[in-house]
């Protein structure tokens, strides 16, 4: 009772802090020792669910991390969850003064090597016949001659971060669109895409190709979507562009990347794409995948049969045909079951179709692009067949077609597989990080078909609809090919016409040897199929 007392006399008495009793100022401090715990403690929570935020828009944007393949497990190869490798897109400008253009590395003479391995020429010719010339070289830099004058720039004028509502591009405002649909997919608006986007938000970048930005986007109805931001779009006259996305609107094709819609305000045009979940070929072949790809032969050859429909149905399944002009592994997207899906296709036509802006392009990308298209500008769909070929090759031996990192006789896909061919090593050929070996008569089989692809003389390239059939029917495939031997490989036309040349794709062999190699491949054949 007394203790009792004794700590109430004291709590009561005054304190020098404001003449505040004892048991009041013990009071405070105490409530401010909670209210600092609470404070620390919701800190704690919010700094937690920043990151749990984060790990998702991670988890968003590489769709693959959350699940394995169906086709992997099948394969036996479901150890490691496989995310989608990541390949440096980043380009850098390089301005060019008109006074002192750049020598094109390309030319057989050119007295520095060129240093990255790909290129690509892009020859554009605006209204005042002024031409634009793009060279890009490699994934790390891009050559801009000078623009048209006034001109924002094709891969450097518009900012990363995408137009907003209100945005004036290219001295053109905003307007409502006169028309809201083509009797096809869908005319999205801008603000539709904008929130679809979070803002054309940069975490939503998927990548960037020589026509714009391409965004992921989620749309209302929780549908996923590629936002493709066309570059260059002033002054593209609004009729042509709607004909065009019309006519490639109307493409469906189980392998061709289908288009839903694009949106046309003001001076913005955007193409809406399915969203394919699973990267592209080039990440998987070319990205870092560890010691074992989870690309099986299998897999490949599933690949590859699946680009050759998608190809078929563009020339041969549609009036008038489309020819893609850009086959390459990085135009081809893979779906979680490792579907193919050709993308960009017609979008080349699409962009030429101005011919007031944009007059042709004249080349794709180095290392694809056939011999009579880069020399002449001459295209038809054989300009395909032949960059069909360089990808098949790319897929057996997971070296990219043009590779300066590697010893000279290597740099050139198509020459290093020839020489291995001709000195009976097929199987060297093969991408030493494919998980099992097919059986040498698979091997060849593909091998002969891309060989066919590659032909320097376009008209002996065979037609897509033909190389499906040369791919899935075995027989067909090993009695078409000895033929081919005998017809084009003995014939004395090519036999005496040492035609060896450095083509402008880096392609240095010719007819001869090009027969030569095939008679080694189907010779070796032979006492197999016995
Ligand atoms: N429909 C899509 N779904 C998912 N990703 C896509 C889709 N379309 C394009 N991409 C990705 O966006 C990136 C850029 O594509 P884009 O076609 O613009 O450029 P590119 O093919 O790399 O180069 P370029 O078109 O200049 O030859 C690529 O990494 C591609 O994989």
């Amino acid at each position: 009772m007394s203790n009792y007392s004794f700590l109430n006399d004291k709590l009561s008495k005054k304190t020098s802090i404001f003449g505040l009793r004892l048991w009041v100022v013990v009071g405070i401090c105490v409530g401010a020792a909670i209210v600092l715990v609470l404070f620390l403690i919701s800190l704690w929570f919010t700094s937690k669910r920043n990151k749990t935020k984060k790990n998702n828009t991670a988890s968003q944007q590489q769709p693959t991390k959350l699940k394995a393949s169906p086709l992997i497990i099948l394969n036996g190869n479901s150890a490691t969850t496989p995310t989608i490798p990541n390949i440096s897109k980043e380009i850098q400008e390089i301005r060019v003064d008109p006074s002192h253009p750049t020598p094109d590395p390309k030319l057989p003479n050119h007295p520095d090597p060129v240093p990255e391995q790909e290129l690509a020429k892009e020859e554009e010719a605006s209204p005042l016949g002024r031409n634009r010339i793009h060279i890009e070289i490699g994934k790390d830099h891009r050559i801009s001659y000078p623009e048209r004058a006034g001109g924002s720039g094709h891969g450097s004028g518009e900012s990363r971060s995408g137009p907003r509502s209100g945005d004036q591009v290219g001295g053109a405002a905003m307007t409502v669109p006169e028309v809201s649909h083509l009797g096809w997919g869908h005319w999205y608006t801008l603000r539709e895409l904008e929130e679809s986007t979070n803002g054309f938000a940069d975490e939503n970048v998927i990548g960037e190709g020589g026509y714009g930005i391409v965004y992921r986007g989620v749309l209302d109805d929780n549908t996923y979507v590629a936002i493709k931001n066309l570059l260059n779009n002033r002054g593209q006259a609004e009729k042509e562009f709607k004909v065009e996305v019309e006519a490639i609107g109307r493409v469906r094709h189980k392998n061709l990347v289908r288009l839903l819609g694009y949106c046309v305000e003001g001076a913005h045009r955007m193409l809406v794409y399915e969203y394919v979940d699973n990267g592209n070929l080039e990440q998987w072949l070319h990205g870092d995948v560890g010691p074992y790809s989870p690309l099986t032969w299998d897999i490949r050859m599933n690949i590859i049969v699946g680009t050759a429909k998608g190809l078929t149905y563009l020339h041969e399944g549609l009036e008038p045909k489309v020819v893609h002009r850009d086959i390459k592994s990085s135009n081809i997207l893979l779906d979680k079951q490792w579907n193919p899906k050709v993308s960009d296709f017609g979008l080349a036509k699409l962009l030429g179709s101005e011919r007031s802006y944009v007059t042709t392009r004249v080349m794709g990308t180095f290392g694809y692009v056939a011999p009579e298209y880069a020399s002449t500008g001459m295209l038809n769909e054989r300009s395909d067949v032949y960059s069909f070929g360089i990808l098949l090759m790319e897929i057996i031996s997971g070296r990219s077609p043009v590779d300066y990192s590697r010893p000279p006789g290597e740099v050139n896909l198509v020459e290093w597989l020839k020489t291995m061919v001709t000195n009976r090593n097929a199987e060297g050929v093969l991408d030493p990080r494919l998980p099992e070996k097919p059986s040498p008569r698979a091997l060849k089989r593909a091998l002969l078909v891309a060989l066919r692809c590659v032909d320097p003389n376009a008209q002996k390239r065979p037609k897509m609809g033909h190389v499906i059939h040369m791919l899935e029917a075995d027989e067909f495939t090993l009695r078409d090919d000895r033929r081919f031997g005998r017809e084009h490989g003995r014939s004395p036309r090519d036999g005496l016409k040492p035609d060896k040349h450095v083509n402008e794709s880096g392609d240095s062999s010719g007819y001869e040897s090009t027969a030569q190699t095939n008679r080694s491949l189907w010779r070796k054949q032979e006492p197999e199929e016995q």
